[in-house]
């Protein structure tokens, strides 16, 4: 039993995709989010500035007696998270694009993944998509422009449909029957999705996955919080406390800080 923090960090708001599933399942825990807006994107980084910001992050989350680290990234887990294991003495969880079940479901063979250009040219991407799509068409996107566009408060916005059904469009012409959403920031483009995608494309993210093995590992450490406490929940942002309210809503007591 712990009632240490569970922390967690992203490059930005989009994290807070991965955050809400965590505090769904693990309704007890106190949390910590930490989102590095001032450097989004990362996706357009290299692994190594990647990693430097990775290891910032975790030295953040570290200070403030995290228990276990939520890399609620895609493009920091694929490039960062073998440097963080192996540099720190504390649980990981990372997030990688679910590419396994659209590829294990898929009926016309075709499978689209949106993704930074980060994750897509990582080693670990190409390790995954090898083992699991190998026999499958997988048409991949770079999402550029797409978290710029989140983090300053343009989710719903013209250039964001303009910009999506530019990258659907190929995914479309192959038929494909499952979207991946490779980055946790678009999570909060599926409204946006369900309208431009016809009805028989699902979109898979890997947000409940990440909340589970995140309760597994807790537990396998015996590191649950299994007291009934008011969870303290606080949210750290070096950029704007009204895009990130904006997208968590204001039914929760959540404490909003700068760093
Ligand atoms: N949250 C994003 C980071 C995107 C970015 O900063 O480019 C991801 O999962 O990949």
């Amino acid at each position: 039993m712990s009632d240490k923090s569970i922390g967690i960090f992203d490059s930005g708001v989009g994290g807070t995709s991965i955050w809400k599933e965590i505090h769904q399942l693990l309704p007890n825990e106190h949390t910590i989010y930490l989102a590095d807006s001032i450097n989004a994107p990362y996706g357009t980084k290299g692994t190594k500035k990647i990693t430097e910001l990775s290891v910032k992050n975790t030295e953040f989350l570290l200070k403030k007696d995290c228990k276990l680290i939520v890399v609620a990234c895609n493009t920091a887990t694929t490039n960062a998270i073998d440097y963080l294991r192996k540099t720190f003495d504390v649980p990981f969880i990372g997030i990688e694009p679910a590419i396994k079940p659209a590829a294990l479901n898929t009926k016309t063979n075709a499978v689209g993944i949106l993704a930074t250009k980060g994750t897509l040219s990582s080693a670990l991407f190409s390790k995954t998509s090898g083992r699991f799509a190998s026999n499958i068409k997988l048409i991949e996107r770079e999402g550029t422009g797409i978290v710029e566009l989140i983090e300053s408060g343009k989710l719903r916005s013209d250039e964001m449909r303009t910009l999506l059904h530019q990258y659907l469009e190929p995914m479309l012409k192959a038929h494909i029957d499952y979207l991946v959403l490779g980055c946790t920031h678009y999570p909060y483009l599926i409204p946006i999705l369900l309208e431009l995608l016809p009805n028989h494309v699902k979109i898979i993210d890997s947000g409940e996955a990440v909340a589970r093995q995140t309760k597994a590992i807790l537990e396998k450490n015996n590191l649950l919080n299994t007291a009934k406490v008011n969870p303290k929940l606080e949210f750290y942002t070096n950029g704007s406390v009204e895009v990130m309210q904006s997208l968590l809503g204001n039914s929760l007591d959540i404490d909003y800080l700068k760093f």
